[in-house]
């Protein structure tokens, strides 16, 4: 006779294959020692924490991460992918941190933006946000103190620069202390889950330039209007069955759209690239890590070999110019500004003697910051 079926849910351990269920052990006994492990590097960040506090020195030291995740990928004997030591560090580095004390970071808002998605890749999950209506509104939240950081989109590998970040860093006194980038996938989300029906599709005006070529041949007579942000796109299309957005899906699942069709953009490699810039009267500049970058902005006055005159300093003491982009300076006179990366940090002497140099062929000269290179 057959057994009467049981109203007790069997446990699952039951169904589970012994092999299977014996290494999960091995894996519940390591997650307890590297919880023991990762508590004793906390009461050790804290112990830095208390020192720093007596030093009055400040917490966030971007050269320092760096080194560490550094160090830990050029050991890293596998099978954990190099990549993926990254981002746990960074987690792991983002709690400690938070031991010693907040860190709040500013950043193109509402909830779902990229701009909040790179403030988490850099400075880990463990911060405070402050998400803000503009690009210039980061700038002053960071500047008035609301803010110890502030995250702002610089350029982006099918649009170019932004044009507002870098305008804003020929006045701003604030400097770069960190850089970071991010794969930028951008999707149709919708209340409803068609293309059919939709008026009007909101989006930030990078966004929309980027996914000019398929808006063009799956919605030719749609209207695109540009907003403040993707995810205030997404957040009106959430109120409005006749709106769609274009954002992430994270911003997708904040606001409960469907991913009425996904990974829109044209450019499949699309790729943004964000400044973390902070006051230089609460933050030192970050000390060389031994793989940095230093940006500039200069100008040369319009004559014949000017540009040239620039680069023999760096020529001449072997730098090298990793970015070089040209915004007009507004003066009508066709006189331009130009933003330039240099491989190095100035406390090296071949970087320092090249600006020096520098500084004397330039009509104007100016050191956005100097920062560890994205570790990814
Ligand atoms: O080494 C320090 O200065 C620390 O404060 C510790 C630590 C870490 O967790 O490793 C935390 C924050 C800093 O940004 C750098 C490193």
């Amino acid at each position: 006779m057959a057994d009467a079926p049981s109203d007790a849910p069997k446990s699952a351990a039951a169904d589970t294959p012994p092999e299977l269920l014996a290494l999960r052990h091995q894996i519940d006994a390591l997650d307890r020692d590297l919880l023991e492990l990762l508590n004793r590097r906390a009461g050790l960040a804290l112990a830095v924490g208390e020192l720093k506090k007596k030093e009055g020195s400040v917490v966030f030291r971007p050269e320092r991460e760096a080194q560490v995740i550094d160090g830990l990928k050029a050991v890293n004997p596998g099978p954990l992918k190099k990549d993926s030591v990254a981002p746990i560090w960074r987690e792991i580095m983002s709690a400690c941190r938070a031991l010693e004390t907040p860190t709040r970071v500013a950043y193109l808002g509402p909830a779902g933006t990229f701009s909040e998605e790179a403030a988490l890749g850099f400075f880990g999950a463990s911060i405070v946000r402050v998400p803000c209506a503009s690009i210039d509104e980061v700038f002053h939240t960071t500047s008035s103190g609301a803010a110890d950081f502030g995250v702002v989109p610089v350029e982006n590998s099918t649009e170019g620069v932004v044009a507002r970040s870098l305008d804003i860093f020929l006045t701003t006194p604030l400097f770069i202390i960190g850089e970071t980038s991010l794969f930028v996938r951008h999707n149709l989300l919708r209340k409803e889950n068609a293309l059919e029906g939709i008026e009007v599709v909101c989006a930030h005006p990078q966004a929309l330039a980027q996914c000019h070529g398929w808006l063009s041949h799956h919605l030719p007579n749609v209207e695109r209007r540009p907003v403040s942000s993707n995810a205030e796109g997404a957040r009106l299309a959430a109120l409005d069955p006749r709106l769609a957005g274009i954002a992430s899906a994270r911003a997708g699942s904040e606001y409960g759209l469907h991913l009425v069709a996904p990974a829109i953009q044209d450019d499949t490699h699309n790729r943004t690239r964000f400044a973390i810039v902070t006051d230089p009267h609460r933050h030192p500049a970050p000390k060389a890590s031994g793989h940095d970058c230093t940006s500039l902005i200069v100008s040369v006055t319009n004559r014949p070999g000017a540009l040239h005159d620039m680069l023999v300093p760096l020529k001449r003491h072997g730098v090298s110019m990793t970015r070089f982009e040209s915004r007009p300076a507004r003066s009508g006179q066709w006189e331009y500004y130009f933003y330039v990366d240099l491989q190095g940090h100035p406390d090296e002497p071949h970087v320092q003697s090249a600006m020096m140099e520098l500084r004397e062929v330039c009509a104007f000269f100016k050191v956005l910051g100097t920062y560890p290179i994205d570790v990814k």
